[in-house]
């Protein structure tokens, strides 16, 4: 991963930082010394589980000639020492420089362009997806980085062929370098997931952020985080971003008014959400009343309808209101609209060419996406995996279909055990029917998880397990009604399962495409 126009000196580099430093040529940084040649430099750091120091002699095997080194010794910060044919410079706080530092090599890239940071538990993914396609479509050269890996969007399928992201918020020094390699191919827009692990770990360090997009909070990775308050708090860090101008909040989750409390009062609010209330005779609504005020704007979705083929809804913001019309499913999918739409205004976008783009949008693949089956039950991928984000795809569902929502998901093996009844729990909300398969199941076996799932449930009689996801999709298509929905939730556009330690392929999209052909009278 090399952005060739960056080739610099390291003591050029390191005199930015008040360190002097020999000077050698380097043409990228990498933290991982697998990733070593003779033109990166590595930098070592200690991390949560290993420490990059110890892999500094790997490094050096492998051509290594500059080596940064994090040290606690604050007056050991510019030390150099010789070993081999590396120079190994000792830095304090190394860990906190990433970001500026590589901002400083690959030049500032996210100054050369507009960016957009979308946090939440659910929601980033579509979010970032939708915002990528409608800036393009709105004339932007445009690119996105997160759990679907990092792309420029090039149209339809392109983007989606991508090597997948083993973070969905990139390390320090990727992150810089991603936005770099994007300004070369000309974009001037980058939508981003920003995780909350990556924003305690300060993945985003420097990057100036234009505008900050939160979408909603619920239970989630709470191993890392404790609790909560500490998960939100992550979240919040978000704020804290350079260049911060806008931040996009959504009426309909309680932790906006925490982060509408926590944002520096110059931060333009944007308000977004689905306004259950409904417009009164003199067309004003309770959202309205209480947003419509010159310290903040709005965007808001009125009269929502959800039908067979996706959903409607009258729009009306700060900047005008317009009728809406997506192929997009549930109720959540509005609302990750609305955060886009608020975006795209809040960067100056014109409200009748945002209406336009908006009434074009594609669905993002493996995010409730519809594969109709003639003759059949309709199925529908999507990538909801926590509690919170499958109850809603499902109760969603319900909106779209006259018959019953059926549910095939699993849960990951060695992760969350707490997780697994919640999700069952969670099922029984929205699904008349549940089949349990198997989702990652790692270490555990896909039994033993099913039944912690189904511990969940009050009435065990609605699920079955399945362990084979082929074989469970099937059981739902033979034994559903044509009226019904089968919603295959947990992989979305993923294409593996992991079992056992054994990585295999298994494209959800692609089984589910060839069962929709089988199953089509
Ligand atoms: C717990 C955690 O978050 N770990 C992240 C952290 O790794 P770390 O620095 O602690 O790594 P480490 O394994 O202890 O290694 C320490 C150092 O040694 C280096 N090393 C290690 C091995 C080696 O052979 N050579 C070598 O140089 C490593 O590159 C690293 O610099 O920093 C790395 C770089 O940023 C991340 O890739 C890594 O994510 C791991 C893989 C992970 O699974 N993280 C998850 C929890 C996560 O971050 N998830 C969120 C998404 C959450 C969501 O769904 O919303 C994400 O943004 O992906």
């Amino acid at each position: 991963m090399v952005v060739s126009a960056f080739i610099q000196s390291i003591k050029a580099l390191l005199a930015k930082f008040g360190v002097d430093a020999p000077d050698i040529r380097i043409e990228g940084l990498t933290l991982d010394s697998r990733e070593v040649n003779t033109r990166l430099a590595f930098l070592a750091i200690k991390g949560h589980e290993r420490d990059g120091r110890d892999f500094i002699p790997q490094a050096i095997s492998l051509g290594a000639r500059v080596i940064l080194a994090q040290t606690e010794d604050s007056s050991a910060h510019g030390q150099m020492e010789m070993r081999d044919h590396s120079v190994i410079i000792s830095l304090y706080e190394l860990p906190q420089m990433l970001s500026a530092l590589a901002a400083a090599f690959y030049d500032y890239p996210a100054q050369k362009m507009t960016t957009v940071a979308v946090t939440g538990t659910n929601g980033k993914t579509s979010t970032v997806q939708l915002l990528t396609q409608l800036k393009d479509a709105l004339g932007t050269r445009s690119a996105s980085i997160g759990t679907l890996g990092s792309s420029v969007f090039e149209g339809d399928e392109t983007q989606w062929s991508n090597t997948p992201a083993a973070n969905t918020t990139p390390d320090a020094i990727r992150m810089q370098y991603l936005l770099a390699d994007f300004v070369q191919s000309e974009v001037r827009h980058t939508a981003f997931e920003a995780s909350s692990h990556a924003l305690v770990q300060g993945r985003l360090g420097t990057v100036k952020t234009d505008i900050a997009v939160f979408t909603n909070l619920t239970r989630d990775h709470l191993d890392y985080h404790g609790t909560m308050e500490e998960y939100g708090k992550a979240k919040r860090l978000l704020l804290q971003q350079p260049g911060l101008k806008a931040v996009v909040l959504n009426v309909n989750d309680d932790e906006s008014k925490k982060w509408d409390g926590a944002a520096d009062k110059s931060i333009t609010r944007i308000w977004t959400g689905i306004d259950e209330s409904g417009l009164d005779g003199s067309g004003e609504s309770e959202c309205l009343r209480e947003h419509n005020n010159p310290q903040s704007r709005h965007c808001f979705a009125t009269n929502a309808s959800y039908h067979a083929g996706g959903c409607s809804f009258e729009l009306v913001s700060s900047w005008g209101s317009a009728a809406i019309s997506l192929p997009l499913f549930g109720k959540f999918n509005i609302s990750n609209v609305l955060s886009a739409i608020g975006t795209l205004l809040a960067e100056g976008e014109r409200f009748d060419d945002v209406v336009n783009a908006v009434n074009a949008i594609t669905p993002v693949p493996g995010r409730m996406e519809v594969f109709p089956v003639t003759g059949a039950a309709n199925l529908v991928v999507d990538y909801a995996h926590t509690p919170d984000a499958l109850e809603k795809v499902l109760l969603s569902a319900k909106f779209h279909t006259t018959g019953k929502v059926w549910c095939v998901f699993g849960c990951g093996g060695d992760r969350d055990k707490g997780k697994r009844p919640l999700m069952g729990q969670a099922a029984e909300v929205g699904a008349d029917a549940i089949v349990i398969t198997t989702d990652n199941s790692r270490s555990e076996s896909p039994e033993s998880i099913a039944e912690d799932i189904i511990a969940g449930l009050k009435n065990r009689e609605l699920a079955v397990s399945i362990p084979d996801r082929e074989q469970a999709i099937r059981h739902c298509l033979e034994h559903a009604h044509e009226s019904d929905i089968i919603i295959v939730a947990g992989k979305g556009h993923e294409d593996y399962q992991i079992i056992g330690d054994k990585k295999t392929n298994y494209n959800e999209r692609a089984v589910v495409a060839r069962l929709q052909q089988e199953y089509s009278k």
